[in-house]
């Protein structure tokens, strides 16, 4: 199976992600994580851009042992001498040099003809080499570079002895079946160009970075660049962890592979979101947060069943403990089931049925039904309470210089509706007398607590209330996201414990 070598940039490209900086211990602890992840190679940074970028380059240069560490360099002399300088103490040190190809950057921003950009290369190419056994020379904004001139950059950077040539769509304009091409003409037309290898740097413009990736490992690269988590400038670079899994999951089509310790993906991901900033979105490829979550019932279903009815690669293959099974409103009773049984609770055909009802109601409310909302629905006693009264509906009107009021409607068992109103203290209290009015009870409320069942400002509250009437004392418990229904609710509970009670 062929290799693919990846070049990380996290700490280079990554870094000029706007509102990143990166200081140098934190430099040094994701290139400790990409030596444990494999990367084949780190650019650490751009030592001309500032003195401190300089000092990380070289903590990062004389740390890391496993993989080659990098300084990237305009084609001036200056940047080079700044790149000798932070690889000082590197264990395998190689110098990235670039120069823009493309019509428009040679005429609006380097000024120069198109032979101007060739002898300008090619002497700092010659100066680096006397320095470095190892270049990296990159045609900056090689994908609007016309194809000839490419071809002669390239033959001109082999015949100058640089180990790599690195082909960037740096503005991310092309698409796939574009990109590779440029491989296979390179491949095809360049004499000795089976003695370097060809990189691939791209951007994610339009969503087509890890696309034209692998469409150049297609064509022939055999050098992927990029970021982890796919951070970087603009819209970002190729995400390492999508070009790796992507080869692994499809190895048959590929035919190719990286070395990278895939089982660190995970951890290296949550790593460079930590201390860049830059937040993994849910739906991110690989590393997001929902990308082996399955909320939906029959998709729950599905993996419930067998997993790979879902899920083209596993969680453990990244490093992830296992899949999740959201419970939403769009789960249906399998998933239910599985995860009141992880819980500790299996429930009959019946009460399984009514606690699915309950949750449904739940989930309609919430967005994220947490294990502490399942636990409080099946341990609703109400699935085991006989109802007398069952609670049908509750308005409460409040107002800081009012008095509160209450109005309750309760189902009798026998299907008789008892509405009443009442006033009170506050709207618990309300609630209460006009439940006692309602159901001609006289007990005294001997105790009452509140408290969050899960987090968040819609989290459910669960109310635990203690009712006596002469010698009897009988508990209560309701469960809600609205306190105020949740405190009717473990009312009417111990109200129908009181009349089971009293016999
Ligand atoms: C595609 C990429 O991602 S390339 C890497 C981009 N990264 C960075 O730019 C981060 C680090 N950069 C910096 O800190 C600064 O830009 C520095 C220190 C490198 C240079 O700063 P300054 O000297 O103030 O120049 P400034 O950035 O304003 O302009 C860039 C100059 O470099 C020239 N230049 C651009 N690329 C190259 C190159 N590959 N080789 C030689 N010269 C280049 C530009 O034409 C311009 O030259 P001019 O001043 O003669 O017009
Ligand atoms: C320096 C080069 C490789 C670059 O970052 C780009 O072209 O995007």
């Amino acid at each position: 199976m062929r290799k693919i070598y990846i070049f990380d940039t996290t700490l280079r490209d990554g870094e000029q992600s706007p509102g990143v900086n990166l200081n140098t211990r934190e430099k040094l602890e994701i290139a400790y994580q990409l030596e444990k992840l494999g990367v084949d190679r780190i650019e650490a940074g751009f030592p001309a851009a500032s003195p401190g970028d300089l000092a990380s380059v070289n903590a990062v240069a004389r740390a890391i042992k496993q993989s080659t560490v990098i300084g990237l360099s305009r084609s001036r002399v200056q940047d080079i001498d700044a790149v000798r300088e932070a690889l000082k103490g590197a264990a395998d040190p190689c110098i990235h040099l670039f120069l823009a190809t493309s019509p428009i950057h040679r005429k609006y921003k380097l000024k120069m003809e198109k032979e101007q950009v060739l002898e300008t290369a090619q002497a700092a190419i010659r100066y680096a080499r006397k320095y470095f056994s190892k270049v990296e020379f990159s045609c900056e904004d090689a994908g609007r570079t016309e194809i000839e001139f490419l071809c002669e950059m390239t033959e001109m950077a082999i015949s100058e002895g640089v180990s790599v040539v690195n082909i960037p769509d740096t503005v991310g304009f092309l698409y796939p079946h574009e990109y590779g091409n440029i491989f296979k003409t390179l491949k095809e037309k360049v004499p000795n160009i089976e003695k370097i290898q060809l990189s691939a740097h791209c951007h994610d413009d339009l969503g087509m970075a890890t696309a034209n990736s692998l469409a150049a490992i297609l064509g022939g690269a055999d050098q992927i660049e990029g970021t982890v988590n796919g951070i970087g400038e603009r819209a970002g670079n190729t995400a390492i962890e999508e070009v790796a899994m992507a080869l692994e999951t499809r190895s048959e089509f590929f035919g190719a592979k990286t070395s990278l310790a895939l089982s660190e993906i995970s951890r290296t991901s949550r790593l460079v979101s930590r201390l860049t900033g830059m937040v993994v979105p849910g739906n991110k490829a690989i590393v997001g947060a929902n990308a082996f979550a399955h909320e939906s019932g029959i998709h729950q279903d599905g993996m419930l069943k067998e997993k790979t009815t879902y899920e083209i690669m596993s969680p453990e293959t990244i490093g992830l403990k296992e899949s999740k099974l959201v419970l939403g409103k769009h789960s249906g009773r399998h998933a239910f089931r599985e995860k009141l049984i992880d819980l500790g609770y299996t429930l009959d055909e019946e009460r399984l049925n009514l606690a699915f009802a309950k949750f449904k109601e739940l989930a309609d409310k919430k967005k994220d039904v947490s294990d502490g909302d399942l636990l409080a629905i099946v341990e609703e006693r109400l699935i085991d309470t006989p109802e007398f009264f069952s609670l049908e509906t509750i308005y409460v009107s409040y107002g800081n210089e009012m008095i509160p009021s209450a109005k309750v409607r309760i189902v009798t068992v026998d299907g008789d509706v008892l509405e009443r109103e009442a006033e009170g203290n506050g709207s618990v209290d309300a609630l209460y007398n006009a439940i006692d009015k309602a159901v001609g009870e006289e007990v005294t409320l001997s105790d009452y607590s509140i408290k969050s069942v899960s987090h968040g400002k819609d989290a459910q509250g669960e109310v635990h209330v203690v009712l006596t009437q002469n010698e009897i004392s009988v508990q209560g418990r309701g469960v809600s996201t609205d306190i105020l229904e949740a405190s009717a609710r473990a009312y009417v509970d111990a109200l129908n414990r009181l009349i089971e009670t009293r016999g």
